[in-house]
């Protein structure tokens, strides 16, 4: 078993065997730090420290599942079952289940996401008879977000004079009584936010000495991970618990901190060693994960940044290609070239999709590349975005489901009461509001008491109303013997939301029923999974608390082999072989919103380290000359970050000669292709865009006439007519051979050969460089 310890190199076996007392690992990306952290965990297990006793939080859960299967692996899984590891958010959930209450707070609190804090909010915009255009609820709703993590309470806030007069300045004097209501009422609906998940455990331990002490006494090893970004909140958290005894190990890397707009506060790392005594600082400089010319640009890059620790990163792996960058004329064909160049990698090197990653700076980059990849047939998918369980008919399923745990649960009341319509309508719904904010309960509430307070709904509605309570009474009867999905396919079948979406008939209703369907499949996996672990029943509540703290990663099985598309925040911490950097533009990334100050500027440059800090084998930069944005075409110039990578890493891929025609000709990237057709040229900054290059409508006609043309493919490959099984054929890298088979049409037409070096390879023809012989 201490072999694993040799898995190590001994800058990594330092942190690992450091003994008790806080210690801190900063190195730059890919250095091993995640990995330390992982090693760590099984060393203090192996040294007899109990499972229990340790604490270890993550930037997703799915980190924190891999983690613990290394840790299963090296000191067996019955003992690493016990380990408390995830994301501060749903390690904290899991605390205020059990001590939650000392806060007036029920067991089965709902956890409302940030769709469900934006749609109170803007309720109680409106019911406060406010201007929607000066109070956007997605404002207000990240105000009292950062609020919240600072830990700026709203009768803090009222005391803040220097917040008052921003907001009044700001137009809004009325923050602080919405953000009262905001508190209000998710109490009452007993809700939290996901902020307030940190907040209340801060209140928790703060206000209770004896839960604090209860649970110092339990994490007396805490480690945490992407250290550079906790927020003040997480920050007060780690710091109460690990008071007691000091066992407290984080890593991180400045040059990575990415969060800063979400209130995560680099001062964190640079202040460990004031908050404690005695820091063991560790220092890893050897990065495993990329190639020389990836590490040496992303060094590069990060030292155009001022505010930042010294760090040295090297790597003994090999030099790998160039940073190959690539523009097209439009945002489309940017789509093209890397559905293209992906295309080629899995063909020539018999890839698994999963070994390509896209990565762009917005969310909504993602359609043109989207297109291009299914075109090619390349299955992909997307993280982030409008999430899973976020799609309207699975909310309303998971609303009815929320409503049998906890009645009180306002958002999801509102959305359900009257779909599929029952006849209750919004002017009903506003006298229970009313009425609810009154007597200071729950709709639910008022509504059981319909018959005690005079509320002029007509019994027509009444009795309606009452049907609903008792349609929900009698699933709560159903939970308490029937397992999660026993009880959720009678939800769905019973409210009738199946049907309705059924009836609808469309494809888009079809659509959404199968959702649905899946929705349900998920469920029956989560009851099989907790089956496998104990016999307790499969409780629903603990599915939606699952599913109301899934980051997107988390709903990576791994079983089906896509490629990957997110943004560059979402990607941190992980890898990948060959990673696909999108929309390298000025005003796009950098974003626009974030360069007014060096701050800011700065804070995109470490996004950008991240970004190519993913890469192991290769890594494309890829930029488009215009792009459609917020439905205009605009002009775009490269982005300041590719001229600051130096020039030694970089290889353009854009043909000069032929750059009338860049977007008809997709550029051969192995190298096999005749270099004078390449120069290297480094973008320059104001190259006019689409100068001499034809635009979308050009192109539209040209591929009108020339149908062939508009296909995103290669070179057309001159060979291939004259080509016929039996051919002899020379390779520029693999030299002669003899073709055996010749398989497929148009551009996908494969021959198989069968070299004289003895290897038979499938080559696409369009991109393979043969010659007859
Ligand atoms: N000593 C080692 N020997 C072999 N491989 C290693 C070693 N240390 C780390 N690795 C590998 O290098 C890669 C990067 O490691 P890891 O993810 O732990 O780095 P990191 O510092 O956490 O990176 P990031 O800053 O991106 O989070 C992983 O694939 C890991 O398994
Ligand atoms: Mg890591």
């Amino acid at each position: 078993m201490e072999n694993y310890i040799n898995e190590l190199n001994e800058a990594q076996k330092a942190p690992v065997l450091h003994k008790d007392g806080p210690l801190m690992v900063i190195a730059g990306a890919g250095s091993g730090k995640t990995r330390v952290l992982t090693y760590r965990i099984a060393y203090l297990m192996s040294k007899g420290v109990d499972a229990f006793n340790i604490l270890s939080l993550t930037f997703t859960n799915k980190a924190a599942r891999e983690m613990k299967k290394r840790i299963s692996d090296i000191v067996g899984s019955s003992e690493a079952k016990n380990l408390m590891m995830g994301t501060f958010h749903s390690v904290f959930a899991k605390l205020l289940r059990f001590d939650g209450d000392k806060l007036g707070y029920p067991s089965n609190f709902t956890i409302y996401d940030t769709q469900d804090s934006q749609r109170l909010l803007s309720a109680i915009i409106k019911e406060m008879g406010l201007d929607k255009d000066i109070y956007k609820y997605k404002q207000v709703q990240n105000r009292i977000s950062s609020y919240k993590n600072s830990l700026i309470t709203v009768k803090a806030y009222y005391n803040n004079p220097d917040l008052l007069e921003a907001d009044a300045m700001a137009k809004k004097p009325r923050m602080g009584e919405i953000y009262q209501n905001y508190v209000d009422r998710c109490f009452k609906a007993g809700a939290m936010d996901f902020d307030d998940l940190l907040l209340r455990t801060n209140e928790l331990l703060t206000r209770f000495p004896e839960v604090l002490s209860k649970y110092q006494n339990r994490f007396r090893y805490i480690l945490v991970d992407e250290y550079q970004d906790t927020n003040h909140s997480q920050y007060l958290i780690v710091k109460a618990l690990s008071d007691k005894f000091q066992n407290i190990c984080v890593v991180g890397d400045d040059a990575q901190s990415i969060y800063s707009f979400r209130g995560a506060n680099i001062s964190n790392i640079l202040n460990f060693q004031k908050d404690y005594d005695n820091v063991g600082m560790y220092r890893l400089e050897q990065n495993y994960r990329s190639t020389r010319n990836i590490v040496n640009a992303a060094n590069s890059i990060i030292a155009n940044n001022k505010n930042q620790l010294e760090k040295v990163v090297w790597t003994s792996n090999e030099d790998g290609p160039m940073i190959k960058v690539h523009q097209s004329p439009t945002d489309a064909e940017e789509g093209r070239f890397v559905a293209g160049s992906i295309f080629e990698h899995k063909m020539q090197e018999q890839l698994p999709n999963g070994n390509f990653a896209v990565l762009y700076r917005t969310n909504s980059q993602s359609r043109a590349i989207e297109d291009a990849l299914r075109k090619r047939d390349i299955p992909y998918r997307i993280y982030g975005g409008l999430s899973f369980y976020q799609r309207k008919e699975i909310k309303d399923v998971l609303s009815y489901l929320r409503l049998v745990i906890n009645p009180k649960d306002e958002e999801a009341l509102k959305r359900i009461i009257n779909f599929p319509a029952r006849g209750i309508g919004q002017s009903t719904m506003d006298k229970l509001t009313v009425a609810a904010n009154h007597y200071n309960r729950s709709i639910f509430e008022v509504i059981e008491n319909l018959d005690r307070i005079d509320l002029k709904i007509n019994s027509g509605t009444k009795r309606k109303l009452g049907d609903f309570v008792t349609m929900i009474k009698s699933f709560q009867i159903m939970n308490e013997s029937a397992d999660a999905f026993v009880l959720s396919e009678h939800v769905a079948k019973k409210t009738g939301v199946l049907l309705e979406f059924k009836k609808d008939g469309t494809p888009e209703g079809i659509g959404k029923m199968e959702n649905i369907e899946e929705l349900l499949n998920g469920i029956k996996d989560f009851v099989e999974g907790q089956r496998e672990l104990a016999d307790a029943k499969a409780d629903i509540g603990e599915f939606l608390e699952d599913v109301a703290l899934a980051t997107d990663l988390d709903k990576d099985t791994g079983d089906d082999d896509r490629v990957a598309l997110m943004t560059i925040h979402l990607a941190k911490g992980l890898e990948f072989p060959y990673v696909y950097v999108v929309g390298m533009e000025e005003d796009l990334f950098p974003s626009a919103m974030s360069m007014s100050t060096r701050n800011e500027l700065e804070e995109e440059r470490r996004l950008f380290y991240v970004a190519l800090t993913r890469a192991e084998k290769q890594a494309y930069l890829t930029f488009a000359q215009t792009r459609y944005r917020w439905g205009k075409l605009v002009d775009a110039e490269p982005s300041r970050f590719i001229e600051e990578i130096d020039e030694k890493y970089i290889e353009n891929l854009t043909p000069i000669k032929s750059h009338r025609y860049t977007p008809l000709i997709d550029v051969d990237i192995f190298g096999d292709m005749d270099k004078s057709r390449l120069r290297q040229i480094k973008p320059m900054k104001g190259t006019p865009p689409s100068g001499n290059s034809p635009n979308e409508n050009q192109l539209r006609k040209l591929r009108k006439l020339k149908p062939e043309l508009g296909v995103p493919v290669g070179n057309t490959n001159s060979v291939d007519p004259n080509l016929s099984e039996g051919s002899l054929v020379n390779h520029t890298r693999f030299g002669r051979g003899q073709v055996i088979k010749i398989e497929g049409v148009g551009n996908d037409k494969k021959a198989e050969i069968k070299f004289d070096k003895g290897d038979i390879k499938k080559l696409l023809l369009r991109f393979a460089k043969l010659e007859v012989l």
